[in-house]
């Protein structure tokens, strides 16, 4: 439609910002009309970029100047932001980050999904939007000839060069700081080749994970002073997901509202607890609950929705693939005296057929799907089966607006969709939709 561009590799142009990329990046156009994407640069600025990349449908560009910098522009919090590649927001003003993820719900569901007429609330942010994390990676690398242990930078094997990250509580990034300074020899010499730390804000208890293949004794300076600065216990994780306690117990307990939830090293809970709590309130308030109706939870992790709801409704299934997060899943229902709940193991395109032929009808389900969306099986069996509320709970807008477009042919309707900021500074952004039967649209 442009004709080839690619006459313009290397040159500088001014372009004019008028979006923002799924990814965070400017949006402008070349003068040919053809779309460029500027990392760094933000909606309303004008900017010179070097022609870096071009596409047959769009280009890329290096920001080199910006002419009209955006009344919201801001020096960024972190020293690292612009090698690290981790957060994609820091340089916009809190408020337009909100703005700028909003947009990215709505253009995925008109472009992708071709869905509109449905309220569209303000993203939820939060009032401190830093030092968020409850987990992080840590891996074995060199710079500048020196071994370290950090965060890679983004899509790479690459360490960025710092000791800090302010996602990430302090304590946390204390404990990563004595990892990296007495752990070093443990590297070198039993082979330790990454670490996992995960908190609980709750307790305030912090697990350290240590990942390596060799046997590594308990004694030692680096394991006191990781006690003393505040790790609660330290397991071994060997490859293949085998583990080891080390010091102190093998879980540690996280509250969300009024239910309490066992973390194991490696299972899936939510990375950010207290935005979280936010997705379960709106979870129990799209679900509408008597205390009368069945709730299938699927894609239920370690039962943390399914647990929310269970005071409210008379039963509650969660199916869930993964055993660890099921074992954890179980435990916590013991935890929260949850009588009515049972969670069920295996690929849910498989597990909810199952159940549903075996005559349960479920009033109310809840879909949380990793960020590939749901399997099409899924989506199918859950159409068929008409349930009166359907909440869809989605890390991804793309495969969101895809998912909520074939529920929308099925006969459902999208009253609202409701994003939470689960991950400020950065581009991702979490949604939960209300769905409900088209046949019931005038009574709602
Ligand atoms: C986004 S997490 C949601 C977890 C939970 N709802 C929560 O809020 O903590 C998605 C979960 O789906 C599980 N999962 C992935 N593929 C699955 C499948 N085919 N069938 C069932 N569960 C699956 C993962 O193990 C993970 O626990």
């Amino acid at each position: 439609m442009y004709g080839c561009q690619s006459h313009m590799l290397g040159h500088k142009v001014k372009v004019f910002i008028t979006g923002c990329s799924h990814r965070g990046e400017g949006l402008g156009r070349l003068p040919s009309g053809q779309i460029i994407f500027i990392p760094y640069a933000l909606p309303g600025e004008e900017v010179e970029c070097q022609v870096t990349e071009v596409k047959r449908d769009y280009a890329r560009g290096r920001l080199e100047k910006i002419v009209a910098p955006s009344p919201h522009r801001i020096e960024p919090a972190c020293p690292v932001f612009y090698t690290c590649g981790g957060c994609h927001l820091q340089h916009a003003a809190y408020p337009l980050q909100l703005e700028i993820k909003r947009r990215q719900v709505e253009e995925a569901l008109l472009r992708l999904g071709k869905l509109q007429g449905y309220t569209l609330k303000p993203v939820l942010g939060m009032d401190w939007p830093w030092r968020y994390r409850n987990k992080v990676h840590l891996h074995v690398g060199k710079i500048n000839e020196t071994l370290r242990l950090g965060l890679y930078q983004e899509r790479s094997h690459e360490l960025v060069d710092t000791r800090d990250c302010l996602l990430l509580p302090e304590d946390m990034v204390k404990i990563w700081q004595i990892l990296e300074e007495e752990g070093i020899p443990h590297i070198q010499e039993k082979g330790l080749y990454g670490a996992l730390l995960r908190k609980s804000f709750s307790t305030g208890e912090i697990m350290v994970g240590l990942v390596g293949y060799q046997d590594l004794c308990p004694e030692g300076r680096l394991f006191q002073n990781l006690l003393n600065y505040g790790a609660s216990s330290i397991v071994q994780i060997l490859p293949g997901n085998g583990l080891k306690v080390l010091a102190g117990q093998k879980y540690l307990w996280e509250e969300i509202g009024p239910c309490r939830f066992r973390l194991s090293p490696t299972s899936f809970f939510q990375v950010n607890p207290r935005q979280a709590a936010k997705i379960y309130e709106i979870v129990l308030d799209y679900a509408s609950l008597t205390g009368k109706e069945t709730v299938i939870d699927i894609y239920s992790g370690t039962g943390t929705i399914a647990l929310f709801l269970a005071p409210r409704a008379s039963k509650v299934y969660g199916l869930e693939v993964s055993e660890e997060a099921l074992a954890d899943a179980r435990a916590n229902a013991q935890e929260n005296k949850a009588k009515n709940v049972s969670f069920l193991w295996g690929p849910a395109e498989r597990s909810l057929p199952r159940l549903l032929e075996k005559g349960t009808k479920a009033e109310v389900i809840v879909l949380d799907p990793p960020r590939q969306g749901c399997h099409p099986r899924v989506l199918e069996t859950v159409a068929r089966s008409r349930p009166r509320r359907l909440i869809y709970v989605s890390c991804y807008p793309a495969t969101l607006a895809r998912d909520l477009q074939y529920l929308s042919c099925q006969g459902y309707w999208i009253k609202e969709v409701q994003p939470v900021d689960m991950f400020p500074q950065t581009h991702h952004i979490e949604c939960v939709a209300l769905l409900l039967p088209k046949d019931n649209r005038k009574s709602k």
